[in-house]
Formats: structure tokens, sequence, C-alpha cells
């Protein structure tokens, strides 16, 4: 390259004196042309000053020193990251310990606080006895202890609830399946345990939160999806989808479960969202919520009449030690368990009553037969089994929260829950643990607790010399790419060196060619020279090029009679559809892409994994043209008849000239188009017409007399000249009409051997000039613009 340079450099000295011995009769031809080829050439910077900038930018010693600081950090970093990954494993196996001591299937006892002015005879029925025992007072002098992994007193917060999950959301992010399940009687506080409210969140949306960022604080890359379903009487439904409510409603897509060849649970057609932060994640769970059967009962004002299931995927490809790439974790809100005769429900609320009922004791069989490590576990029993079927054996963790009411008139349904849990509790426990056993179980788990502890501090040690060094090694690279661009700058400057071309082509600077030199933009843009610095990052595409309808990542959705709290997040096709009011749809063909063409729903749903997932879509809109580029529609524009024409025009002032004519403000590659189309606003009509019908052919011009010449040429401008500008184009026309009357005059004293000889003397050092440059790399349009 620096040979080339330095080729390309005696050719520009040997044109220089070549033209300057050639054009020995320079000072008496005194042409300006030749004048200013001259200064472009002395302006071309030596070689040996290049030489000297190459050197300081691209061979300095602060260059050298920060190459081997970066490759100094890189080695640093490569220690780091196997040092956070070794206390990643290490974290994990200690963790997974911690929990099998403390059980994969942990059963924990809430108990509700008394809402809605509700009165206690003077015994409680349910009292905490300690942080792990429930006292159930049947009479004055019957009693039973319950014993749970934790209860929850009615004065807990959903911070200490969610303290005590926190632990297997480590495991999910570990590649565990994870199943955290709400169970107990009507109206006891499931919903309110998993869902919360603004005020007091509950577990999903904390859950989600502690993923997000749990995921962020690792060295890993996760990817989130999203899903809600419900299993109403039997059947599963998915909640990003909206049901059919009228007759007429196409019936959503059924959705089936099926088991993939390593034994994991698919679902086929759930919708599986794709969810890159918490928002988008609470919106969609927001939406779902809407869309869940709920119905006023007996117990309950808005009592959920299904199970609730919210799933969280999370695919880690980068992570070798996981469990698995991808696992979940199941969020379930189980329907209530309700004695049908207390409830008095009929029909429909019955058939409900009936079919949670039926489930619920499916999941006890099912936990019951796992526990006790049965040959046979009866998944098959529900659809509520079955979709957890890889969620609550051996290889995952499983948190049953039990809900019970403080009310008396609820005991039998508390003891009823409270022995649902004691069932999966005591199996896995052994019924009798004997204290000594119990004792070393817990000190166990408390040393497992702090070694797991100081893991955790070494690897956030380590964690944070990563980033420091990331920081570093930013802002070195930053800062060689700053000298390269330094570089880059320089050349392009003086050389431009064409990436597929070993030819190296001079780009005169600008400032010093005259007009008349300068290359066309449409010469340029068709040599892919001019604007387009090769060097530049941000290439702009021409402003002709269409932008596509929709692009595959998200930013926001227009959603159908959404409620304000909807507003500006991310949704998912099927929130778009939903309407929430107005439910259409739940198919794939059903689907309303009114407003979406079929290949944008195509590129939306995308197969992952046997289920439909959906990349966040997004619309991009098509904005309604601005006023000054409205100017550029043919029907709004008038073209000047000649580029000629146009240049006289083009001369009023830049505010005028930018604004008016143009329609652009930074798009040079566009303004060959723009600058011929005049908006019919800036001519009067009247003058535009006679513009085009009475042109005027130019040889009519030498058979009339000079005074008639001029008036007619100044007519004619007159004519071009915007209405508009009555001052300036008095003064624009009196400058021409000047010109053009000196002109004349000269042809008229000059003689036409003179005229003659300074035609043949203008090509004969055009043709040198073009010799010379064609050496310098100067193409073909460049001569096009030259000649024309
Ligand atoms: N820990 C709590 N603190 C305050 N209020 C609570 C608590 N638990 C439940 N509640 C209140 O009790 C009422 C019933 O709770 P919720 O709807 O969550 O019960 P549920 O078990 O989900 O009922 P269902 O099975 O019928 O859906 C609600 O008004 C809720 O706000």
């Amino acid at each position: 390259m620096m040979m080339m340079m330095k080729n390309t450099k005696k050719s520009f000295r040997s044109l220089s004196e070549t033209i300057h011995s050639l054009l020995g009769f320079k000072n008496e031809t005194n042409s300006t042309w030749a004048n200013t080829v001259c200064d472009i050439i002395k302006s071309l910077p030596s070689t040996a000053d290049y030489e000297n900038d190459y050197d300081d930018s691209a061979h300095g010693h602060d260059h050298d020193l920060d190459e081997v600081i970066i490759s100094k950090i890189h080695g640093e970093l490569a220690i780091l990251n196997e040092e956070v990954c070794r206390l990643n494993a290490q974290r994990r196996q200690v963790l997974n310990e911690f929990l099998q001591l403390k059980g994969n299937i942990r059963v924990f006892c809430r108990i509700r606080p008394t809402v809605n002015g509700e009165k206690f005879s003077h015994q409680r029925p349910v009292v905490p006895a300690d942080s792990s025992g429930i006292l159930v007072n049947f009479s004055e002098k019957k009693r039973k202890l319950y014993n749970f992994d934790m209860v929850l007193h009615p004065g807990s917060t959903q911070d200490e609830v969610f303290s005590e999950i926190e632990p297997v959301i480590k495991s999910a992010l570990d590649g565990y399946n994870v199943c955290i399940l709400a169970y107990g009687q009507t109206g006891t506080g499931k919903t309110f345990t998993m869902e919360g409210n603004p005020d007091c969140p509950g577990v999903v949306p904390r859950t989600i939160e502690a993923l997000f960022k749990q995921a962020a604080d690792s060295n890993h890359t996760y990817l989130f999806s999203f899903s809600m379903l419900e299993i109403y009487l039997g059947q599963l439904k998915d909640l990003l989808i909206p049901h059919a409510r009228k007759a007429n409603d196409p019936m959503p897509t059924c959705l089936s479960i099926q088991t993939d060849p390593n034994g994991g649970i698919v679902i086929d057609n759930l919708v599986a969202i794709q969810v890159s932060n918490l928002n988008h994640a609470i919106s969609l769970y927001r939406l779902g919520s809407q869309l869940r059967s709920t119905a006023s009962t007996n117990s309950n004002k808005i009592s959920s009449r299904s199970h609730c299931m919210i799933r969280m995927s999370m695919t880690c490809s980068d992570a070798t030690e996981r469990r698995k790439i991808t696992n979940k974790i199941w969020m379930v809100d189980l329907g209530g368990s309700e004695r049908v005769l207390k409830t008095k429900a009929l029909g429909r609320r019955f058939e409900e009553g009936k079919a949670i009922n039926l489930s619920l004791s499916a999941l006890g069989d099912v936990i019951n037969a796992l526990q006790r490590k049965n040959s046979h576990i009866p998944y098959r029993n529900s659809k509520l089994t079955q979709v957890l079927k890889d969620s609550l054996g051996e290889d995952s963790k499983t948190l049953m929260l039990i809900h019970v009411s403080p009310k008396e008139e609820d005991l039998c349904e508390t003891v009823c829950s409270l022995n649902f849990a004691l069932r999966l509790r005591n199996i896995h426990l052994g019924k009798t643990e004997p204290n000594e056993a119990r004792v070393m179980r817990e000190e166990a788990m408390t040393n497992l607790q702090h070694e797991m502890q100081e893991i955790e501090n070494n690897r956030d040690r380590f964690m944070k010399e990563i980033k420091k060094l990331n920081q570093k090694l930013d802002s070195l690279t930053k800062t060689s790419a700053d000298s390269t661009e330094k570089l880059d700058g320089l050349l392009s400057s003086s050389l431009k060196v064409p990436q597929d071309s070993d030819k190296i082509t001079v780009t005169p600077q600008s400032s010093k060619i005259p007009r008349f030199m300068k290359p066309t933009i449409c010469s340029t843009r068709k040599s892919g020279t001019g604007n387009q610095n090769l060097y530049k990052k941000d290439i702009r595409p021409a402003r002709r090029k269409q932008l596509p309808l929709s692009r595959a990542e998200s930013v926001s959705f227009p959603l159908k009679n959404m409620t304000k709290s909807y507003l500006g997040s991310s949704i998912s096709r099927a929130s778009c559809l939903v309407g929430l009011n107005e439910i259409q749809t739940g198919t794939d063909d059903d689907i309303d892409f009114s407003s979406v063409n079929e290949s944008e729903a195509n590129h939306w749903v995308s197969l992952h994994e046997n289920k439909r997932v959906l990349s966040n879509p997004t619309r991009v809109k098509k904005s309604k043209p601005k006023e000054h580029m409205k100017l550029r529609k043919p029907a709004d524009v008038k073209f000047a008849g000649k580029e000629s024409r146009f240049e006289n025009i083009s001369t009023v002032p830049s505010t005028t000239s930018s604004k008016s004519i143009t329609g652009v403000d930074d798009s040079s590659t566009e303004c060959d188009i723009y600058c011929r189309i005049v908006p019919c606003d800036t001519i009067d009509d009247t003058c535009h017409q006679n513009d085009y019908d009475n042109e005027v052919d130019s040889t009519v011009i030498s058979q009339v007399s000079t005074q008639e010449a001029q008036n007619l040429e100044a007519c004619e401008l007159e004519n071009d000249l915007p209405a508009k500008f009555p001052s300036m184009d008095k003064i624009i026309l009196k400058d021409l009409t000047k010109n053009s009357s000196q002109k004349l005059e000269n042809e008229q004293t000059r003689g036409f051997s003179d005229i003659l000889k300074e035609n043949i003397l203008i090509m004969y050092n055009s043709v040198l000039l073009g010799l010379g440059l064609k050496s310098l790399g100067f193409d073909h349009d460049f001569f096009q613009a030259l000649m024309n």
C-alpha cells in the first residue's frame, strides 16, 4: 500500500511537472481553470507529509502500548470469566444440596388475615404456633399441630413470602424446572399471594423481576418467553389469545399436551412471547389476567373458576454447565377447593367446582406417588398434572403455598387443606423425623447457606472486576477506533482507497475546484464515490429506498380498545387483537390481520420448539408526509424544463432555495432529483405555462438584434423567476442581462480567428488535463461532468 502511495505520489509530481512544462503558454492563455488545476496539484500533500502523518497516527508508540494493554486485558478477562464459571458451578452444587436438604418439594402455609370486618369468637380456630407450626383449635380441649417448612402468619408481608421463594429462582436460572403452586380454599388469598396488587405485588411479578435481575447479573445471556393459560372445566385455554364470546366468533385453537423425546412437556399451539424486560412481561400478565374465568360465589366476590398457569421459559445457550438449555418456571394459582354443598353452587358453578376439586385431588395423588417413589405416577388423571409432569418430579423444585382461612366456619376446609399439605410433606421428610436428625439437617443447611454466601461474594467481586476491565477495554478500543478514524479522515482527505480496487483515487479538495469541474451528484452516485464515504459507519440509504413495513424487533404495538395501563407497552399479537371488549378470535387463520400483511404475520409467528413463539412485532407506522415533503408529490410539483433554467432559479437566496426548491434538508444524495423539482407554490403558474409553451429556441437569438436578444432573454428569465421574490429577481435579472450583453459585445468585437484559436487552445489544454487527471484515477463520470 505504501509502495502504491509512493508511486502515485510520483505520478502527482510528474503530472504537475508535465502540465507546467506543456502549458508553457500558461501565462499567455491566462485561463482561470488552468490556474486552478495548478493550484489543485500544488495543494496535494507531499509524500513526506503523508508518511509523517501516517507514522504518527498509525505507528505511534501510544498505539503499540494500547495494543499491549488490550491484549493483556483480554487475557485477564479470560481468566476471570473462567473463575466466575467455576464459582457458578460450585454455587449451583451447594444450592442444590441446600434445597435437597430443605426438600425438593417444600410446603408453606399462609394464614389469611381478617378482611372486611370479619369477627371471631373468643378463640381463634387457626393460630401459628411457631415459624413452622400451626395450631388448630377444634375445641377448647382438642388441638392439633401441623408442621410445615414455613408458616406465614396473618400479618406476613408479600416480601416475606417472596424471600422464601427466591432460592428456587436461582435454581430456575441454573436450568431446573420450577413449580410454584398456590393451593387453598376459595377466598383464602391465593390470587392475592400470586398476583398481589399494585401496592403489594405478589409472587408472579416478583419472580419475573428477580429472573430478569439475576439473569442480568449473571455472566450468561438468557432469552425469556412468557405464556399464560388456564385450565377451565378440564380444558386448556390460552390466556394470551381472546376467547370466543359470541356464537359466531371462531373457536380458539385447541391446546394439546405432547411429550418430546426427552420427556419434556410441550403444549402445542400455546403462544409464547419473547419478553425482554419486566414491564413487557407484566403487561402480558395483566392482559392474561383479564381474560381469566372468574365469577362471584358465596365465598368470594371475584372467585377464580379455573387454574391459572403462568410460564416463564428461559433459554441459555452459552452456559454448558446448566441443567438444561431451556427450562421453565410455572407459577400456578390453583382454583379454590370448595365444598359444593356449602357453596350451594348450581349449574355451571357446580361443574366448575367439581372440575377444580377433581384436578386438585389428582395433583395430590401425583405428588404423593412421586414422594413414595411409586413406579406409576398417575399424571394422566388430569390436565393439570399432565401439564406439570416435567416440573413436579425428581429433577425439579416444587413450592406449595397452602392458604387457610382464619374463620371458624371454614375450619372443615382448613383441615382438608392442612391434611393435603401434610400428605405431601410427611412423605418427603418421613412422618417422624428424629430431633437429632432434624438438628443435624438444619446445621448442614446453615453451613451450606454460609458457603453459598461466600461463593456469591467472591463471584460478585470477580464480576465487578470483569465489568471494570470491560469498561477499560471499551475506552481503549474507542481510542484506537478514533485514531483509526483520524487516519481514515487523513487518507480520505488526501487519498481515497477504494475497497475493491488497488487503484488510488485522488479526491481533490472541493473548495479548490471550480464548480464546472465538480462531478454531479448523479455521476458520483453512479461511480460510488462522492458522499458515500467508504469509511463512514452509517452509510445513509438513498431516500427513495422504501423502508420495510415491519421490523422483527418490537418497540410498541397499536392496541385496540386497550385500557390506559396497557398503552405504551409492547404487547403480543393476541393483545393487538384482543380489544378486550371486542374479543374476536383465536386461530391463526381467524386472527384479524387486517392491519398486517401475510408475510408480516408469518414473520411474527415462528416455530420455536413446536411452540408458537411470537417475536415481538412492530408495526412501522407509515408516517404522514411532512409539509415540505408533500411538495415532492408529482401533483404538487412542476419540473423546470431545463437544468440550466433551474440553475438560474437556484441562485435565489438560500432560505428560499433550500426550502422551496429541494424540500430536503440533509439528503445530498437526493439533491439531484429534488433540485429539478420546483414546487408549484414557488412559481407563478401563468409564468410557468409560458415557460413551456413559448420556450424560445436559442438559434433565434443570433438572428435578432442585440437589444432584442437582451430583452428576450430577460423576459425568459423573468418568467422563470419566482413571482414571490420581486426584489431579488430584479437583482439577479440585472446581473444576468449584464453578463449576456457583455458576452454579445465580446462576440462582436473579436474576430473569428481569435475565437477559433481560443477554442482550440481550450480543447488542447483539456486533453492534456484529461490525460493527467486520468492517471490520477478520475473516472469517466468525472470527465462527463467536466465536459458538461
Ligand atoms: N394476606 C392478605 N392480606 C390482605 N388481604 C388479603 C390477603 N389474602 C387475601 N386477602 C383478601 O381476601 C380476599 C380474597 O382473596 P383472593 O381472591 O386472593 O382469594 P382466592 O383464594 O384467590 O379465592 P378464589 O379461589 O375464589 O379465587 C381478597 O379481597 C383479598 O384482597
